[in-house]
């Protein structure tokens, strides 16, 4: 029989969660359908919020890695500091969105975990065609990362694929559709490719289930973004 499923849901459907835990535990990546994580009007309501945050170009080598992208910043943890949001009140509403107890029960279900999740890190990106994120490890920019949520926020663009490096010769190339959520390990390394047409925008944020302050020593990291 057919049925409408309300977002509530399709958010909390154990068969599907399951489906998904598998695949992060298996392949260290999985890709969230659309509307499941994040409906057409969370993803709305984002992108209006969005649009009081302050943007900055980020183009930074370090270790033979480069970066050409536009970051806004939503909550940071430098090394020697919590995870705070920025100032303003977008941040703290688009927090308060990616937070809410639906959204984190689910992921919680995905990564498998026992005990809560809390967000170190969110920032949105911007990507022009040529830009591009270079080959690099989350977890270099804060050891306690534990996993990347990667959300879809445009269209149409060509180019930008994430490709992820589980080992030196395994490449696993993704290009998800408008509003999927790319979950993956922060233990990996991955990149994105050059935006080759449009714009690709993504809203990027980092897990763990430690909230204290960023242990990254700076003067042997690789960070980046
Ligand atoms: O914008 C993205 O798809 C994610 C880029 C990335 O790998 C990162 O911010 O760590
Ligand atoms: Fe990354």
């Amino acid at each position: 029989m057919a049925r409408t499923m309300s977002d509530k849901s399709r958010l909390l459907s154990e068969e599907v969660l399951t489906k998904y835990r598998v695949e992060l535990l298996v392949k260290g990546t999985a890709v969230i359908a659309p509307q499941i994580l994040f409906t057409q009007a969370d993803l709305a309501k984002i992108d209006q919020l969005q649009a009081e945050i302050p943007e900055e170009e980020v183009r930074e080598g370090d270790a033979g890695d480069f970066h050409s992208v536009f970051v806004k910043r939503v909550r940071v943890a430098p090394p020697g500091h919590r995870p705070s949001n920025v100032s303003g009140t977008a941040s703290g509403q688009i927090m308060e969105l990616i937070e809410s107890k639906d959204r984190s029960f689910a992921l919680r279900q995905i990564f498998g975990a026992s005990s809560d999740y809390v967000v170190r890190r969110c920032q949105m990106h911007r990507m022009p065609p040529g830009s591009f994120v270079g080959i690099h490890l989350d977890a270099e920019s804060d050891p306690d990362f534990e996993y990347s949520v990667i959300v879809q926020l445009a269209r149409d663009f060509d180019g930008g694929e994430f490709v992820v490096y589980p080992t030196r010769h395994e490449q696993h190339v993704f290009r998800p559709p408008f509003g999927a959520v790319l979950v993956t390990t922060c233990k990996v390394r991955h990149e994105v490719k050059p935006v080759s047409s449009g714009e690709r925008r993504s809203l990027v944020y980092f897990c763990s289930k430690r909230g204290g302050a960023n242990r990254r020593i700076i003067e042997s990291s690789g960070a980046r973004l």
